[in-house]
This record gives structure tokens, C-alpha cells and sequence, in this order.
């Protein structure tokens, strides 16, 4: 039996990038082998926690190559362990938000996998809300459904990658825009900041800077702070939203009127009817919402 103590475990979404991988998967096989390390492929949804929970539990590093939501699975299998160990990303989805703009890792796939493997370690926040772990962002409102409009639609035959993206786009802003959350919401276990529900375009609260493919929804905000960064957008006129969305994604609207923005530890939404809610980009669904922040929960490398 080779000795396996300490050695990486490796894992890759065949899925993520649209299923274009093969550049890391060509590469992470020829690292893992030279590093004496195991390296597996996902073959369902869920599997990358598993494996990572039981990399996390015999004390082995774990390397993931895949998207942000390999990121959120990993990450999940590693809190659920308990026991800290070493993670390493390489960022092959097609958004990359937590490993490109809130780690800066390398897009070059040689230089990732050199860091992933040997980077220097830092201690990073994550969050938990309702029992599910995430470590870039939480979001309600717009986006979320946008989200949940999208793994409706893909029932719809012919309809996938970004003609997908964009039908769930233009659904949920013509259709469903109005629908977006009334809530309440408290931070640090205050009060409600108002104590009647508002109707909100979404509230954000993230520890990296950037979701949803590049929105700057926080740009000030650091993974390792020990602080959850939020970012509440109030219901306006959807021209005007429009116009605003394209000033949040370059992280130009703090000052606007309809944005508040706050730093907690630990945020509370309520709503009187299920609102969906994204985690690192997976949507679920619920009615009461506990965020919390977990300071220097992981250890990533960088
Ligand atoms: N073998 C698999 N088959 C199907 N789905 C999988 C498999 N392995 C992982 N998944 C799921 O695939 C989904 C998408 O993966 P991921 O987010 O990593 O890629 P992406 O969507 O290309 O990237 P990004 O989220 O950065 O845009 C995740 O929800 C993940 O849980």
C-alpha cells in the first residue's frame, strides 16, 4: 500500500466550463501522478463534498478544479469535517468569481495548478446560512431568481449555455421582475433596520468581492477581515435598474440612494413567503435566513 498520509487529493468537475476541461484535466492527472497524489473525476453532483469530508477527515489536502459551485461542494465537505486542511483551487468553471477576483489566482491553467499545489497558505472567512456553508457569497432577490428561472427552463429541450443564461435572464426582468423579496433584515442581532417589510431588488452579503460572473456587489470587501460585507438594493423602476446593474458591475454604486451598504458579522432576513437565495451561485429556497460569519474557517492557498 503506497502511503497516502498528507498526499493531495484531487478532484475535477467534468462538468464545469460547459464540459471543456480537458486542458486540466491533461495536466492535473500528470501533476497528481508526479506528487503521488489521487486524483477523481465527479460523476454526479454532491460527490465532490463526500470526497472532500473524507480527504478533510484522514487529514489530506484537497485540491479542486472546477467552478465556484465545486468550490461551494468542497467547501461544504471540508466544514462539515470539522478539521482543517490545506484547500487548493484551480479555477476552470465559467465564472470563477471567488478564485479569480477574490483570491487573484492565476487563469493561466499551469501557473493555477503550480499554486493550487504549492501556494503560499492564508487563513479565509467563510459563512453559513440555515446549516449550508458557503465562501464567497449569499444573495436574495434578483440574481437568486434569475438562478431558480434557470433550472426551470431547463426542462425546455434546446436550451442550454448561454442561450439558457440569457432566456432566464429576459424572463425573470419582463415577467418576474416584480416579484422581487419584501423583508426584513437585522444585523448583529439588532433591531430590524426597518421594522416594515421592503421590497428589494436583492441583499447581498458576501465575503468576496465580485458574484454572478463579475459583479462587483462589494468591491471593498477582503475574505480574511473576519467581516460579512452586505449590499441592499432597493425595488426601483426596471429602466432604472437596468442602468444601475451595469454601474454595480463595475463596483461604482456605493452613494447611489437605492444602495446601502453595512459590514456585520451575522445578518437576519425574514420574508412572509419562500424567497430564493444563492449560495457561491446554488440556489434553495426559504423564508427565514440566518447568516453568520465564520472567521478563518479555511485554509487556502494562494
Ligand atoms: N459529475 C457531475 N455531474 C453533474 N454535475 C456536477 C458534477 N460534479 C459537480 N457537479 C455540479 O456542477 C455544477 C456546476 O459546476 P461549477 O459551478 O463548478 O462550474 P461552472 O458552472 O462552469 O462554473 P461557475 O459556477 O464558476 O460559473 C455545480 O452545481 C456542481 O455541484
Amino acid at each position: 500500500m503506497p502511503d497516502l498520509l498528507g498526499k493531495p487529493v484531487v478532484l475535477l468537475n467534468p462538468t464545469a466550463n460547459r464540459g471543456k476541461m480537458q486542458p486540466y484535466r491533461h495536466l492535473l492527472q500528470q501533476r497528481a501522478e508526479q506528487e503521488g497524489a489521487d486524483y477523481y473525476e465527479t460523476r454526479q453532483q454532491g460527490e465532490a463534498r463526500e470526497k472532500a469530508r473524507e480527504a478533510a477527515l484522514s487529514g489530506r489536502p484537497v485540491i479542486i478544479a472546477g467552478g465556484d459551485g465545486s468550490v461551494n461542494e468542497v467547501v461544504n465537505g471540508l466544514l462539515q469535517a470539522g478539521k482543517s486542511v490545506p484547500l487548493g483551487i484551480v479555477a476552470a468553471g465559467s465564472g470563477n468569481d471567488f478564485a479569480w477576483n477574490a483570491l487573484q489566482l492565476p487563469k493561466d491553467p499551469q501557473q493555477a495548478i503550480e499554486r493550487a499545489f504549492t501556494g503560499q497558505l492564508q487563513d479565509v472567512d467563510a459563512g453559513i446560512v440555515n446549516g449550508a456553508y458557503f465562501v464567497n457569497s449569499f444573495s436574495v432577490g434578483l440574481d437568486a431568481d434569475i438562478a431558480a428561472a434557470a433550472d426551470e427552463l431547463k426542462k425546455v429541450p434546446f436550451l442550454s449555455g448561454k442561450r439558457l443564461y440569457y432566456a432566464s435572464i429576459l424572463r425573470q426582468l419582463l415577467f418576474g421582475y416584480h416579484r422581487c423579496p419584501w423583508l426584513t433584515f437585522s444585523l448583529d442581532g439588532a433591531p430590524p433596520i426597518y421594522t416594515q417589510e421592503r421590497h428589494y431588488v436583492f441583499i447581498a452579503a458576501t465575503n468576496g468581492p465580485s458574484y454572478g460572473a463579475g459583479f462587483r456587489v462589494n468591491p471593498q470587501a477582503d475574505i480574511s477581515d473576519g467581516w460579512l460585507d452586505i449590499c441592499t438594493v432597493d425595488y426601483l423602476p426596471l429602466l432604472r435598474a437596468l442602468t444601475l446593474l451595469s454601474v454595480i458591475q463595475k463596483g461604482h454604486h456605493a452613494g447611489l440612494p437605492e444602495v446601502h451598504m453595512y459590514r456585520a458579522k451575522k445578518l437576519q432576513i425574514e420574508s412572509n413567503v419562500p424567497v430564493y437565495f444563492g449560495l457561491d451561485g446554488e440556489t434553495r429556497q426559504a423564508t427565514k435566513l440566518e447568516i453568520e460569519l465564520l472567521p478563518a474557517a479555511l485554509q487556502i492557498r494562494r
